[in-house]
């Protein structure tokens, strides 16, 4: 089936000399199939918001469960607000659909949009397997005219590098069909947002028509403006470089509060007076940096300059130390009162790499609990947002049944919105001397997101020192 294509003759973009208006035309009236391959958190609401405009997008993904899903209107991300009610309605407008055959939507397509996972492996360098696999199933569908988008974030020259010489070593010759780079900048939780228009979308072309076609096909989608860039390997750099300003920017928020008891000031309170004028933006320090995208883009450029990039490796350390300085934390607080973390039973609050998305990738929380666990402790994990919890140490314990455990001690890593109803004075007990005293325990707060004044409780809180 083919997402209400009209029978005439589909468009090529790439080297048309069709004039604005009947290219426009045909990019509306769905004669420029799309093909978005990947329907993960970032190529779902993309393929939307180009079904939107064209009403021809086809979803390529390999995991037959999601394509049925999807198909059936059923949405996997319930944290992104609309994307239900857009995908069924599109899906039953016959104006989106998925398929797993990615190489009959590549031969149907004009617009070949890859936006699937680009990691690091186990060594820190960059893994574009993934992406190579996709590239080689739309080389065997490209045609004369064809334009190729990568929107997965990408080192330094991936486009003319790697993906150029894949699509090129089909039946297509460089000049045939347009490659460019238009990467995303869409955070989960506010994907429709950010794709429809929060900020200028950057496009560069391998050559100057890849660029034309990239810019007026984004132009199409987005509210904002299109920024070309002199070409791929710019628009490449762009997203790394973005990416690599915000981990050295909460590298230096994380550094200074590690030394918030030597400067002995409330280092977020300061963090904050220093940012009221405009040539300061520390970042806000925390338990450590987690997501697809931050702990990674850094990798992706030092790929190549490694010994030449100490300030970019040095932070990527610092934010990576994060997780060990909140368990060195706790450790030190349950000797306080002559505890002991081997013996101790630990609440780790919160494996989702961010506050109220469903994603534990890079999760700072995982290095906790190996931390917590390599220490003896017993580690009872909570997340009420994640369905699933990653492969790491602990007992998956949910909120409510937390109150009725004993625990010893406390770890916030991610600040969701359910922990604040936590009844804390459930973990408080009779003090050994009697007279009515409650025993409090000790609580690290990586994310300045607890008040524990009023209970019993020691609470450290990562970038403000001890309560
Ligand atoms: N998630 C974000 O906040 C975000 C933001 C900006 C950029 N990005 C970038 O977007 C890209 C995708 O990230 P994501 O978070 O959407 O990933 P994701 O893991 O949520 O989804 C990836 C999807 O691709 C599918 N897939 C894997 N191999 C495939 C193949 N050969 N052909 C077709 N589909 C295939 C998977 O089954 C999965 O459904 C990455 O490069 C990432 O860096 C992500
Ligand atoms: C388009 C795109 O790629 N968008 C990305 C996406 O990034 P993301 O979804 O990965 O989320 P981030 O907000 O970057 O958080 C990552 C980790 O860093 C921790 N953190 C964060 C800020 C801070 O001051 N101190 C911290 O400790 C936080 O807890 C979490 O673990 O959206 C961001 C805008 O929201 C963008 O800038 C970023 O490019």
């Amino acid at each position: 089936m083919t997402a209400n294509v009209p029978t005439t003759e589909t468009f090529a973009l790439y080297g048309t000399d069709a004039s604005a208006e009947q290219t426009r035309a045909a990019f509306r009236e769905g004669r420029v199939p799309v093909a978005v391959y990947g329907m993960g958190k970032i190529g779902l609401p993309l393929s939307l918001v180009y079904a939107e405009a064209t009403g021809a997008v086809t979803g390529v993904d390999v995991d037959p469960d999601r394509v049925s899903a999807l198909n059936g209107g059923i949405n996997p991300f319930d944290h992104e607000p609309g994307l239900s009610t857009l995908l069924s309605n599109l899906v039953a407008d016959g104006r989106f659909e998925s398929t797993t055959d990615g190489e009959a939507a590549a031969t149907r397509a004009r617009v070949h949009v890859i936006v699937v996972p680009t990691l690091i492996d186990e060594s820190d360098a960059p893994d574009l397997s993934i992406l190579e696999a996709a590239t080689e199933t739309v080389r065997d569908g490209l045609e004369p005219g064809d334009a190729v988008f990568v929107e997965s974030t990408v080192p330094p020259g991936t486009c003319a590098d790697v993906v150029a010489p894949i699509l090129a070593s089909g039946d297509r010759v460089p000049g045939e069909f347009g490659l460019a780079h238009t990467p995303e900048r869409t955070a989960s939780g506010r994907a429709l947002r950010d794709i429809r228009g929060s900020y200028p979308k950057i496009v560069g072309g391998v050559d100057s028509e890849s660029g034309r076609v990239a810019e007026f096909v984004y132009g199409e989608l987005t509210d904002n403006e299109v920024i070309r860039t002199s070409d791929a390997r710019t628009a490449e750099c762009v997203k790394l470089f973005e990416g690599v300003y915000r981990d050295v920017n909460i590298a230096l928020a994380n550094e200074l509060a590690t030394l918030t008891d030597e400067f002995g000031v409330d280092v977020v309170e300061t963090i904050e007076a220093a940012n009221t004028q405009p040539y300061c933006d520390i970042h806000t320090p925390g338990a450590g940096v987690g997501g697809h995208c931050i702990p990674y883009y850094p990798y992706f450029l030092l790929d190549d300059v490694n010994e030449r990039a100490p300030l970019i490796r040095t932070a990527r350390e610092v934010n990576e130390r994060m997780p060990g300085f909140v368990v060195e934390t706790l450790v030190d607080e349950l000797a306080v009162d002559g505890g002991s973390v081997e013996d101790a039973t630990v609440a780790l609050l919160g494996v989702a790499y961010r506050a109220g998305i469903p994603e534990a990738r890079a999760s700072p929380a995982i290095d906790v609990a190996h931390r917590l666990d390599r220490l003896g402790a017993t580690v009872l994990v909570v997340d009420p947002v994640l369905d699933d919890l990653p492969e790491m140490p602990g007992e998956s314990v949910s909120l409510e049944a937390l109150e009725s455990r004993d625990v010893d001690a406390a770890v916030l890593v991610t600040a969701h919105e359910e922990f604040q109803s936590i009844d804390w004075g459930a973990f408080e007990t009779e003090d050994a001397s009697g007279g009515g005293k409650r025993r409090g325990i000790p609580v690290v707060d990586g994310r300045q997101a607890l008040d524990l004044s009023g209970t019993a409780h020691r609470q450290y809180t990562v970038g403000r020192g001890r309560d």
